[in-house]
C-alpha cells in the first residue's frame, strides 16, 4: 500500500517510573537506526525472511555509519517465529557472537518478530536493549508500542513472557508499501478496537474507507497515541491497561483452537464481535454500538463468525487467559462507545449465548 506522510511525528511513551521513549513514525526513517546503536559494539537484527533484503541493508548501514558489529538473525515468518525453539536459536547466536549487556537487539519485522525480540532481548543477560521496527500496521499500532513481549506455547498464546519497555519504536510508513493487503486488513482490527476502546474519530475514517487507504497515517497514529497514552501510566497492566485486551479473551482462544493458523487480527475480530455482544447482555451495551462491530469489521474484510463446534475447546482455552483469576473469567467489556468495563465471572448461560451470536454451523 502506497502511504504518503510528510511530517515526522514522535509519539512520547512515559512508562510510570520506567525510561521514557519515544514512537517515531514518518517515511523513510531506517536511516535513524545508526543514531540510537552508536557508542555500542554490537548489534543483532531479528528478522523475518520476508524483511531479509531490509535487515541486510540495515546491518550494513549500522556497521559502515555506526561502527557496530552488526549482526541479521534470520527467524521464521508469522506465529512460527513466537517459539521456545526459536527464542533459544535467537539466545545460542547471541552467545555465539558474544553479545553483552551494553550491546543491542533491534526487533525489524510484524508483531510475531518484535515480540519475539523483545522477549529474547528481556531474557538475554536478564535485560538487554531493544529497539523495534515494526513493518506491518499492526506492529506499529499496537504490537511494538509498550513493552508486552512474549512467545506461546501448546497451553495457549503468549503465556510467556515479560514486560520489557523498547529504548524506542521506529515506525517507517515507506515498510508498509510492500505489506500483503490481508495483513494491512489484520492490522485495521487493533486500529478498530482502539477507536471502540477509546477514539471514535477511528471508527468515523474507517466507516468513510473501510480500506484504511485513504487515512492510514492518520489511523496509526491516532491508535498509537491511545495505546502511548494507556501504557503510560500502566505499564505493567495493573489495571487500565487491561482495555488493550478488548476482543482478546476469545481471540487468543481462537488462535489456539486452530493451533496458531489465524492471524491474530483476524481471531480479535471475532473475538470483539463476541465481546460487544457480551456487553449487550450484560451491562446494556446499545444496539447501534454493538452492531457497528460486525457491520465495521465485515466491510473491512475481517471474519466475524467462527465455527460452532469448538465451544468447550474455547472456554478451556479462555480459563487460562491472563485477565483470569482463579477460577473467575475476566472479559473486557464495552457500556458506550469509549467506555470500558471489566466483565467480571458471567454467567455461563450469558457466555454461550454471545457465542451463538458469533458461532457458523459446519
Ligand atoms: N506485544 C503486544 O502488545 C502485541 C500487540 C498486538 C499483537 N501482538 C502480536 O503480534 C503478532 C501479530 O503481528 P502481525 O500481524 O504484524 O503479524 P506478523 O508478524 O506475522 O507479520 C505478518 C506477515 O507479514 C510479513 N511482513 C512483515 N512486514 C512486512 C512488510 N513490510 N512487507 C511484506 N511482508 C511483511 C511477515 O513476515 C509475516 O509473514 C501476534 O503474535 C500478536 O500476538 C502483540
Ligand atoms: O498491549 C497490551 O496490553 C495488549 O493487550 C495489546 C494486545 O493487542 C496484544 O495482542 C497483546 O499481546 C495481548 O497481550 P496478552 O497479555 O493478552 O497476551
Ligand atoms: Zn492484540
Amino acid at each position: 500500500m502506497q502511504v504518503k506522510a510528510s511530517d515526522i511525528v514522535r509519539i512520547p511513551v512515559r512508562p510510570g517510573g520506567g525510561r521514557p521513549y519515544d514512537v517515531v513514525l514518518g517515511v523513510g526513517l531506517l536511516g535513524e537506526l545508526a543514531e540510537t546503536v552508536v557508542g555500542r559494539t554490537r548489534a543483532a537484527v531479528i528478522h523475518p525472511g520476508a524483511l531479509r533484503a531490509t535487515a541486510d541493508a540495515v546491518v550494513a548501514d549500522l556497521r559502515e555509519n555506526a561502527g557496530v558489529e552488526a549482526h541479521a538473525i534470520e527467524v521464521p515468518d508469522g506465529e512460527e517465529a513466537k517459539q521456545l525453539r526459536i527464542a533459544g536459536f535467537c539466545w545460542d547466536v547471541l552467545g555465539r557472537i558474544g553479545f553483552t549487556r551494553d550491546d543491542m537487539v533491534i526487533g525489524l519485522g510484524g508483531g510475531t518478530v518484535t515480540d519475539l525480540a523483545g522477549f529474547v532481548a528481556a531474557s538475554w543477560l536478564r535485560g538487554v536493549d531493544v529497539v523495534q521496527v515494526p513493518t506491518t500496521v499492526l506492529g506499529m499500532v499496537d504490537a511494538a508500542v509498550g513493552g508486552k513481549t512474549g512467545i506461546d506455547i501448546d497451553a495457549g498464546k503468549n503465556l510467556v513472557g515479560a514486560f520489557h519497555q523498547p529504548l524506542g519504536v521506529l515506525c517507517d510508513l515507506a515498510a508498509l508499501e510492500s505489506l500483503p493487503a490481508v495483513e494491512v486488513r489484520a492490522g485495521l482490527a487493533e486500529v478498530v478496537k482502539t477507536g471502540f476502546i477509546a477514539d471514535a474519530a477511528i471508527l468515523d475514517l474507517l466507516d468513510a474507507d473501510p480500506t484504511g487507504a485513504a487515512h492510514l497515517p492518520e489511523l496509526i497514529e491516532r491508535s498509537i497515541r491511545v495505546k502511548a497514552e494507556v501504557v503510560s501510566g500502566d505499564p505493567r497492566e495493573d489495571g487500565r491497561r487491561e482495555i488493550l485486551n478488548y476482543g482478546h479473551t476469545l481471540g487468543h482462544a481462537i488462535e489456539k483452537v486452530e493451533h496458531f493458523s489465524w492471524r491474530h487480527g483476524a481471531a480479535i475480530s471475532v473475538g470483539m464481535v463476541f465481546a460487544a455482544e457480551l456487553s449487550r447482555l450484560v451491562v446494556g451495551l446499545d444496539d447501534a454500538t454493538a452492531d457497528r462491530h460486525r457491520e465495521l469489521l465485515t466491510r473491512i474484510g475481517l471474519p466475524v463468525t467462527y465455527r460452532d463446534d469448538r465451544w468447550a475447546a474455547l472456554l478451556d482455552a479462555m480459563r487460562v487467559d491472563k485477565k483470569a483469576r482463579g477460577r473467575r473469567m475476566r472479559f473486557v467489556g464495552l457500556e458506550a462507545q469509549g467506555r470500558t468495563v471489566i466483565l467480571d465471572n458471567p454467567d455461563a448461560g450469558l457466555l454461550i449465548a454471545a457465542f451463538t451470536t458469533v458461532a457458523e454451523g459446519r
